[in-house]
Parts: C-alpha cells; structure tokens; sequence
C-alpha cells in the first residue's frame, strides 16, 4: 500500500517512523511531498522514502493519502487538489486539528469522498500512539478498516464521535508533552536533590511507565493506586498533600482546558 503524506514535519515524521519499524510497509512505498525542497528531498533521501515534486502528483500516486501539513494551510492545499481529487479518489486521512470532516469536503467540494480524521500522538513514532479515528459518512466501511489497520500497527486507537475529537486532541495528542513536562519535574527534583539529570530522568520516565502500564494491566481507578502507594503515615501521603496545596490537579485541568480554548 502507497501511503503518500502531505506535510514532513513531526507528525509526518512519527508517523513514517513507525510504519516502518512495523514492517507496515517498504520505505520505498512512502511517498513524501512537503512545503520546502530543501526541506523534504534530503528527507525523504536519507530515509529511502519517495520524494514527490507536488502535492497532486503525490495524491495521484497514493492509495492513501496523509494531510498532515500545518493546520492552517490544511484546507487551502485541499482546495488546491481539488481537481486531481476528481479524477483519482484515494482514501483522504486528515491529521489537522481543528479542522473538520465538513471543512474538508467544502474544500474538496466533493461530497463524494472518502475522508477521515485521526488524531494521532508522537508516540506513534515507537508504536506506542493513541490515536482517535472519525470517517465521514460516505466513507466505505473497506477504507476504515484500512484506516485502523494503518494506525493500529501505530499503536492504540479508537473510534470516537467527532464532537469528542477537542477532547482528545488535549488529553492524547498533545498530553504527551504534558507528560513530558511532569517527568522533567519528576527528575529536576531529583538533580535538586543531588542526582544526576540523566539518571533522575531515566528514572523517572521509567517509573512514570510502570505507573501507566499497571494501572492498564490492573484497569483500577488511579486512586486505588493511589492508596495502594500511600503508607499510613508515610512519606507519599505528605508528598501528595504538599502536591495538592500547590494545585497540582488544578494547574492540570486547567492546561487542558486552555488546549482545548485554543482549538
Ligand atoms: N505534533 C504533534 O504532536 C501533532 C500534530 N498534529 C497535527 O499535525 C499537523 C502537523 O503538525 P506538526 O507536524 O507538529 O507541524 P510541523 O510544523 O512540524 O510540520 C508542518 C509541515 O507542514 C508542511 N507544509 C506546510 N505547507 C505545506 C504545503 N502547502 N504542502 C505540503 N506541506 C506543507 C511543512 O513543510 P516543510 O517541512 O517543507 O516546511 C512541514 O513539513 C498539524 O495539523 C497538527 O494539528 C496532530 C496530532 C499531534
Ligand atoms: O499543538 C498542536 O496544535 C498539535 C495538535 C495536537 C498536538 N499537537
């Protein structure tokens, strides 16, 4: 399967990143168009992906299409293949957040096409995404099952109703710095106590993912976990106290709610 993507930055990158350590497909058959020459040529080179000299031509060569361009310019470089979208109808995924299934089509003005929208994460990049997956309603149930094999060979997905789409794009697709920045607290608190940066971190990433993975495996509500670490008298309780005084879950809601404002 030709997977052609639109766009070469992060999200293109982690992407392409992981199909190729899933064996999803030959390096060869990605196909890579993006803004700059410069920029997408010695890319797609240094990793034995397909440069493509435009956007149309890419589309013309794809079975699936990747829109994962820069939000803003999403629906203009839509409205630029409309023709090419007319004559050849790949399956359209777009990666944009904030731009909808309806904007797509009104810029394809093509009622007929099969568009989808997935929000993916950069942890796509090691198969370990979580993406969401919406498909318009023209969109045969074929095409979504070659979207979720796509994005299933990247991780974990789930078909969510597009309402919930904002939702998602906060506590999944851009958590992941979010998550990031509380292990960075994690171990400049330990630098500040006397470890190194690079220890204190690989600590902390590795005790930030035993937390996640148990509480999957267990499927316990976090304060269970919370409980069972917290010895009576001990020295987490007064931990999380302190945390809670400082308005960890606060400040927390309170990111998410700004992503969320922003989109
Ligand atoms: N970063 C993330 O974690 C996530 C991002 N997304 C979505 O992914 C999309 C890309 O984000 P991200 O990768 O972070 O952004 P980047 O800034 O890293 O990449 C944007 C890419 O868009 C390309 N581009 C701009 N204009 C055009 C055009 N006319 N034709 C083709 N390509 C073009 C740029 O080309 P060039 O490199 O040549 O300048 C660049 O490769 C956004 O819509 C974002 O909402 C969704 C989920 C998570
Ligand atoms: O920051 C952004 O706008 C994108 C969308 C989700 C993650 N990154």
């Amino acid at each position: 399967m030709k997977i052609g993507f639109i766009g070469a930055g992060h999200m293109a990158q982690a992407m392409m990143a992981g199909l190729v350590a899933a064996q999803f497909n030959r390096p060869s058959d990605i196909l890579v168009h993006s803004a700059h020459k410069a920029h997408y040529q010695p890319f797609a080179k240094a990793h034995q992906y397909t440069a493509v000299a435009s956007n149309q031509a890419l589309v013309t060569q794809s079975d699936v299409v990747i829109l994962a361009a820069t939000a803003n310019v999403s629906l203009e470089i839509i409205t630029s293949l409309q023709k090419v979208l007319e004559e050849k109808t790949p399956l359209l995924i777009s990666v944009a957040g904030g731009v909808t299934l309806s904007d797509l089509a009104d810029a394809a003005d093509n009622a007929d096409l099969s568009i989808m929208r997935a929000m993916p994460n950069v942890n796509v990049a090691i198969n370990q995404g979580m993406t969401a997956l919406v498909a318009n309603e023209v969109t045969p149930e074929a095409d979504s099952a070659k979207a979720q094999a796509i994005f299933t060979a990247l991780g974990k997905t789930q078909f969510l109703a597009e309402k919930d789409f904002t939702t998602f794009a906060a506590i999944a697709g851009s958590a992941p710095a979010y998550a990031y920045l509380f292990i960075d607290a994690l171990s400049r608190a330990g630098v500040k106590h006397g470890l190194s940066k690079v220890d204190a971190t690989k600590i902390a990433a590795q005790t930030v993912l035993g937390s996640a993975a148990n509480l999957l495996v267990t499927e316990e509500n976090p304060w269970n976990l919370i409980d069972q670490v917290s010895s009576p008298g001990g020295t987490t309780v007064a931990g999380l106290l302190a945390m809670e005084e400082a308005g960890l879950m606060t400040a927390v809601v309170k990111g998410i709610d700004a992503t969320i404002e922003r989109e």
